[in-house]
């Protein structure tokens, strides 16, 4: 029995998930920004875990690129150091140590001159032969989106980017791009014709790291492994439903590049869009790459569009007090850091069903879930028995992206006693009660899906056109300021006051934060 009263019982299937998907094919990882935010936070720890766990190639080696004058030892100690703070396993495991450092090379370079990218191509023969690695080849963009067109050109001109003909090719080459892609809808379908001029769309792979958390995975697994769910999922039954990512920290050094971005095209274009996509989506025909990326893109398509005067009904955006102040903000800025959004779905199965979403910094806590409010019961059947019988409590289903990763269902219930008094409980599950084993990070699983060219959790060409299609004509209206001002919210809070007219419109309120 957990806290709340309800025994989960746990039914682990034979083998590892993982490894019952196969080892990757021996390749080299190439990391472009190799000294970065991202590398050092996420990427060099993922591929760090991921050999701790046995799970790369036994033939394996990764090239950083770097501006930086860094290389040999003294890069890999800038990389261990980044480790012993960011590894998911500490202290640092000096066995798995001793087996990453010499598989990590380094190339010194510029993201605009080709003999940079020749030296590189030096680089990679020679790794190739020394590790085994077959030739084939991941390349990372993790980079400011600016560089991306130039290291894209850099690649082809060295003749590193080999277009896939056929399935099974090799060697093979694949291309991971980081969000934002793009900046606005031209931006993207540019960008995109650029990846499609020199690439297969098989060998481009643009991540979105909240695809990669098993929370986010679970949505579809929850909706379509379970039969009791899925006949409620609707319209007759969904009152509506509230998407929250909360974050606690605000812009953490990264000042100049979140003001060029802002809320929206940090947080929405991408992540939260995916989580509605999961959540809203048809039963794919099967659980292949195709068949799912096709289920998100018609929920794309059926997003109602938002233009001009109905931002400011439908859109509040917030900037937290001190923001302007970062390192690399303009002191005028009016890049929000806080949306607050109401979404609709024009299909048949969520016509009526508003999606109120939201996302910002330097609020009061993190949190990022989803919560499906169902409709209330259509009679007061005890009504008649007291105060407490006269307030029901409509279901409440939540999906616990972080922290705490887990899903809760609250409902109506008799509170012992010789009278009918109603009270709400809550069912609840938690990963870390049930599973006994840490819930991996998002770019292990990405990384390790690329290296299998496995792209179901990837974000495809026309999904993300489709998505900036809805998102741009609100950045148009929000920066022109036809789309209503910027409000300012005070550090810690839930955000500007603001945001609560966007339920309150509809006679709800926002119950998460
Ligand atoms: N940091 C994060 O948590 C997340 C980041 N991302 C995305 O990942 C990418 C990298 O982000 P992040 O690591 O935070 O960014 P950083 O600002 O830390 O830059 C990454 C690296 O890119 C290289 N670089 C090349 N050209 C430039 C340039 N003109 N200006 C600055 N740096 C340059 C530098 O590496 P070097 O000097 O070694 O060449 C730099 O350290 C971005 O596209 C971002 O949107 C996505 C999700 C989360
Ligand atoms: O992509 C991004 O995501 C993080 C939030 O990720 P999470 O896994 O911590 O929820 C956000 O802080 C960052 O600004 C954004 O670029």
């Amino acid at each position: 029995m957990d806290a709340q009263g309800l025994h989960i019982e746990t039914h682990p299937r034979e083998g590892d998930p993982v490894l019952r998907a196969g080892r990757p094919d021996p390749c080299t990882v190439v990391i472009f920004g190799a000294t970065g935010d991202l590398a050092e936070r996420k990427l060099f720890p993922a591929l760090f875990e991921l050999d701790r766990s046995h799970l790369l190639p036994d033939h394996f080696a990764i090239v950083a690129y770097s501006r930086s004058k860094l290389v040999g030892d003294a890069f890999r100690e800038h990389v261990k150091e980044g480790l012993q703070k960011f590894a998911r396993t500490q202290p640092l495991d000096e066995a798995t140590w001793k087996r990453f450092a010499p598989r990590l090379e380094v190339v010194s370079g510029a993201y605009d001159d080709p003999a940079s990218f020749a030296r590189l191509r030096e680089k990679l023969d020679e790794v190739s032969r020394h590790h085994a690695t077959d030739g084939n080849q991941l390349y990372y963009m993790a980079t400011p989106a600016s560089t991306f067109p130039q290291i894209l050109h850099g690649l082809a001109e060295a003749g590193l980017l080999k277009r896939e003909e056929q399935p099974g090719q090799r060697p093979w080459r694949r291309l991971v791009i980081e969000k934002p892609f793009g900046h606005d809808l031209d931006s993207a379908r540019e960008l995109n014709r650029e990846l499609s001029a020199v690439l297969d769309e098989k060998q481009v792979f643009r991540i979105d790291h909240y695809l990669g958390k098993e929370t986010v995975q679970n949505i579809l697994v929850f909706r379509f492994a379970n039969a009791i769910f899925e006949p409620l999922w609707n319209r007759n039954h969904i009152d509506h439903v509230e998407i929250t990512a909360a974050e606690k920290i605000g812009v953490e050094g990264r000042g100049g590049f979140y003001d060029e971005t802002g809320v929206i095209r940090d947080m929405v274009q991408n992540h939260l869009l995916q989580v509605l996509a999961l959540c809203a989506m048809e039963p794919p025909v099967s659980f292949a790459a195709e068949d799912i990326r096709d289920e998100k893109t018609k929920v794309f398509r059926a997003l109602r569009p938002l233009e001009g005067r109905e931002v400011a009904e439908a859109v509040v955006a917030g900037q937290y007090e001190g923001y302007r102040k970062e390192k690399g903000v303009k002191p005028d800025s009016r890049t929000p850091t806080y949306v607050a959004m109401k979404m609709n779905v024009d299909s048949w199965r969520w016509q009526g069903v508003p999606f109120y979403v939201r996302a910002g910094k330097n609020l009061k806590q993190r949190l990022t879930e989803v919560s499906i409010h169902f409709k209330s019961v259509p009679i007061g059947l005890f009504a008649g028995e007291g105060a407490t019988c006269q307030r029901l409590q409509p279901n409440v289903l939540t999906l616990r992206i972080q922290p705490k990763e887990g899903i809760a269902l609250s409902f109506e219930s008799k509170v012992p006693g010789e009278d009918v008094s109603i009270a709400g409980v809550t069912m609840d599950f938690n990963y870390a009660e049930s599973f006994d084993k840490p819930v991996p990070e998002a770019y292990e699983r990405l990384l390790l899906d690329c290296m299998r060219g496995n792209a179901t959790l990837f974000a495809r060409q026309d999904s993300v056109e489709q998505a900036w299609s809805y998102v741009t004509p609100i950045l148009r209206a929000l920066e022109s300021g036809e789309g209503g001002e910027v409000h300012t919210y005070a550090p810690g809070t839930s955000g500007p006051d603001a945001a609560n007219a966007i339920p309150a419109r509809d006679g709800r309120r926002w119950t998460r934060l």
